[in-house]
């Protein structure tokens, strides 16, 4: 495992991460986040008990892991202000960001950097994670053992061999939380139209949601089998899945799945500068 890991940024994502390495037993101690606010830091460092610098260089010259946890946005400018630290420490860069490229990113860091890129999604922070990884070819086996160890330690890992899928990965579980707290949102708006109280109707989605991935991660039976358990003949679900499909629930996921992937494709080329 790495002696120390820093993260550069402490926003939703980096917390997230952070919040669910600590309770997997992870010491607080081994961890430095950083922020140029130190305003911003003070809640992370009182709750977490983890090491906080407003100095990116700083906290990168006592990493052997360092985790780019920063707006896609903002990469470029962070990445070139901590070049000279990363190029002494050298430690194992893990970027979280969207769309950057790993080659991309590497070049903003001065070159010649064991790279990996990570897509997680925000229920690391309750362990129940999933990120996909990606290393470049500077990655040693043990360098790639700790970035799955680290991310393991929040939720499930896929490495994948080619950076493209990173963009399907982002669609499938980095944003994808998002598409599950909409549905939540959209039952108990439908539940509370048919006469239950706000509260009641989101905590039998939640519930259910929670229930139906349950079983569908310990059943050997596939969801198309599962859903058709649920489906009694004539009876009432079959008039809802029926809806559904008729409303063409999945072409509208992946559409919306495309065009998550489309714009992961269109930062990475407006934010590397490639035409
Ligand atoms: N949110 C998500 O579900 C996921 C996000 N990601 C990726 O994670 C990354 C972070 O996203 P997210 O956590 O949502 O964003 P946030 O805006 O919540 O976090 C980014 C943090 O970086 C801080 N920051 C700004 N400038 C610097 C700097 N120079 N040095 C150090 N820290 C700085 C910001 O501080 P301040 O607010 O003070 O500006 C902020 O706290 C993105 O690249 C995103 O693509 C990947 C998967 C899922
Ligand atoms: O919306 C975003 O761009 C980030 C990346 C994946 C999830 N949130």
């Amino acid at each position: 495992m790495a002696n120390h890991i820093t993260f550069i940024g402490a926003g939703n994502m980096a917390s997230a991460i952070i919040g669910g390495l600590i309770d997997s037993g992870f010491s607080p101690s081994s961890i430095t986040a950083t922020s140029p606010d130190d305003a911003m830091l003070a809640p992370v460092r009182e709750r977490l008990g983890i090491h906080t610098d407003t100095d990116n260089n700083a906290a990168v010259s006592q990493a052997d892991v360092v985790v780019l946890a920063v707006k896609p946005q903002i990469m470029r400018q962070v990445c070139e202000a901590m070049r000279d630290s990363v190029q002494r420490q050298k430690p194992l860069i893990i970027s979280i960001a969207a769309g950057l490229d790993a080659d991309t990113i590497d070049g903003w860091l001065g070159g010649g950097n064991a790279l990996v890129r990570c897509m997680p999604n925000t229920p690391s922070l309750v362990g129940y994670g999933a990120s996909g990884l990606f290393a470049n070819t500077r990655v040693s086996t043990e360098q790639r053992d700790i970035a799955t160890e680290l991310m393991e330690a929040v939720g499930i890992v896929e490495w994948v061999d080619d950076e493209a899928l990173l963009d399907a990965v982002t669609a499938v579980s980095g944003s994808a939380p998002a598409y599950f707290f909409l549905m939540f949102e959209a039952m108990e708006e439908a539940g509370v139209k048919m006469g239950l109280p706000a509260a009641t109707a989101r905590r039998l989605a939640i519930q259910t949601a929670l229930g139906a991935a349950t079983m569908a991660k310990q059943s050997d039976k596939d969801p198309a089998t599962l859903k058709q358990n649920v489906m009694s003949p004539g009876g009432t679900t079959e008039q809802a899945i029926a809806h559904l499909e008729d409303a063409n629930l999945r072409g509208t996921m992946e559409a919306a799945m495309q065009a998550c992937a489309k714009r992961a494709q269109e930062m990475a080329k407006e934010l590397s500068g490639t035409p």
